[in-house]
């Protein structure tokens, strides 16, 4: 366990929450990327939750008994030099299995993680946080499946969460502010159409520079999705680009 503490041990930090919880975020790993013809390199940490009173090497003890791939870790890609360029960009994207991995049309999800990553690494500067239980706005992936049946029938994605007896988007995004509070003290834009977003982040004390708007990856199966965004879930953005 020394051998492995003295690798490990300045590549974890706990990080305090309000509750019995801390955070462990784990990193720097260096990832290179290769997306088609993008291409760059990201420095990656991911986080848990763990018990208040671990210790650093008491958490990695734990975690062969943590089952830790039946949940759902978040992580962050981190580009340039987060920490003290004046200029950064943020992206908290939220889980989407069906629009990230498999590049499903009914989102623009899949539109926005890969054209934000490319937004970032020209900016020279900035921040994906990934968010892993955020799925279906918080409603989880097989209550999504639902959600879509429901909305082949009529029900536009806020009715269909309705219906399911779920909010229409439960998402917290506190552990990803404390996580961003880490690894960056000074101003960041936020890349989102999102006003809860921004709520969440200036809400948390961080100094937040301003917002990017990002509308793109129009599809005819995907407009009433974001129409209904626009029209229910208050969206902002340049209404008039959502003609197909
Ligand atoms: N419940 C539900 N969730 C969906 C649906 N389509 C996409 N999602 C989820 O919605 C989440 C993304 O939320 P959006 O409302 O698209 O966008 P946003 O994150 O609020 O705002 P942006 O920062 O502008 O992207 C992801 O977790 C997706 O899994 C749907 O039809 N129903």
């Amino acid at each position: 366990m020394e051998n492995i503490m003295a690798i490990l041990k300045d590549k974890i930090q706990l990080i305090r929450r309000d509750d019995l919880q801390n955070i462990a975020l784990v990193g720097p790993v260096k990832l290179p990327i290769k997306q088609g013809d993008f291409e760059a390199t990201f420095q990656w940490y991911s986080w848990t939750t763990v018990g208040k009173d671990l210790t650093k090497e008491q958490v990695v003890q734990s975690i062969p008994s943590m089952n830790l791939a039946f949940g759902q870790q978040s992580s962050v890609l981190v580009y340039g030099d987060f920490t003290h360029d004046e200029n950064a960009l943020i992206r908290m994207h939220s889980i989407c299995h069906t629009g990230d991995i498999f590049g499903s049309q009914r989102c623009d999800c899949g539109y926005q993680l890969h054209e934000s990553m490319k937004m970032i690494v020209d900016h020279g500067c900035g921040a994906i946080l990934y968010l892993a239980d955020h799925e279906g706005r918080g409603i989880g992936l097989f209550s999504k499946s639902l959600a879509y049946l429901l909305q082949e029938e009529a029900f536009d994605t806020v009715e269909a969460n309705h219906a399911l007896g779920f909010e229409d988007d439960t998402r917290s995004y506190d552990d990803a502010i404390r996580v961003l509070q880490v690894l960056r003290a000074k101003a960041v834009t936020l890349i989102t159409n999102n006003p809860k977003k921004l709520d969440a982040l200036k809400k948390s004390g961080l100094l937040v520079a301003g917002h990017i708007p990002l509308w793109g990856g129009l599809t005819e199966t995907n407009e009433q999705y974001l129409q209904t965004k626009v029209q229910k879930s208050g969206h902002m953005g340049l209404v008039e680009k959502l003609t197909v």
